[in-house]
């Protein structure tokens, strides 16, 4: 048991995939895994065990944010033992080559947030997917006819921006690359790092920041399978 979760050691593979949502997680559960056991119900942050393909695998809600999914992710590698953290989450894109269902791999994640300008001191870390998750989720892409966009992303505590003070919050961002923005992969990546465990991000672009377009509910839930049996598929390589 750890603050935040009421898990046995024991309860949680040593792969876990992360949405933020926890209905997402159990929509996973319920759909793409067999045999499985409830094993968090503390904050209504639901965590699932069960196998894909003969495979225990994990799935767990986040929550939204740097210190909502720094919570969680800290206390599965250091209490729990978990060796492969893998978000699955959606993202806005504010680029024009990047369009609403593209699934992104986030290579790196750049971020807003102050969370590593505290921790060194001033200096600048680079948070970094693990290089083998990554290539076997694009291997995983490849086989699925995914064409799928690897790159940096952006980490942002912001959700609703003051676009009246700030009319272009993302445009040094697009201007250097980064594919999109999600709120969340900055600490998995260093908080990972820091217990090594192996980090991987894994987006799907849910709406279009520049052009305004959204999806609607179904459209998400039929766009996220796509990403979910990339991140299972992955998982079982582990
Ligand atoms: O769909 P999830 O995984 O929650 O991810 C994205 O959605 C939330 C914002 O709506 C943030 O958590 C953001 O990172
Ligand atoms: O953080 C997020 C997630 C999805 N869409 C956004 O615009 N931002």
């Amino acid at each position: 048991m750890s603050a935040h979760n009421e898990a046995k050691m024991g309860d949680i593979a040593e792969t876990i995939l992360l949405p933020g949502d926890p209905l997402r997680a159990k929509y996973i559960a319920d759909n793409f895994l067999e045999d499985v056991v409830c094993y968090n119900k503390v904050r209504n942050m639901l965590g699932f065990t069960g196998t894909y393909k003969g495979k225990r695998i994990s799935v767990q809600g986040t929550g939204m944010g740097v210190p909502s999914i720094g919570i969680y992710t800290h206390e599965l590698i250091t209490q729990y033992g978990v060796k492969n953290v893998i978000r699955i989450g959606t993202c806005g894109s504010f680029n024009h080559d990047v369009k609403v269902f593209d699934v992104i791999l986030a290579m790196t994640s750049c971020t807003d947030s102050a969370i590593n300008r505290n921790l060194f001191r001033g200096m600048d870390y680079a948070p970094c997917a693990d290089f083998g998750l990554l290539s076997d989720a694009h291997q995983s892409a490849k086989e699925q006819g995914v064409n799928i966009k690897v790159g940096s992303t952006l980490t942002s505590d912001i959700f609703y921006h003051d676009l009246d003070n700030n009319p272009e919050p993302f445009k040094i961002w697009a201007d250097y690359g980064v594919l999109a923005v999600e709120m969340e992969a900055t600490a998995l990546y260093t908080i990972a790092a820091r217990h090594k465990a192996k980090a991987l991000a894994i987006l799907t672009v849910s709406d279009h920041i520049l052009t305004g377009e959204e999806t609607t509910a179904e459209e998400r839930q039929t766009s996220l399978n796509t990403m979910i049996t990339i991140g299972l598929e992955t998982a079982i390589k582990q």
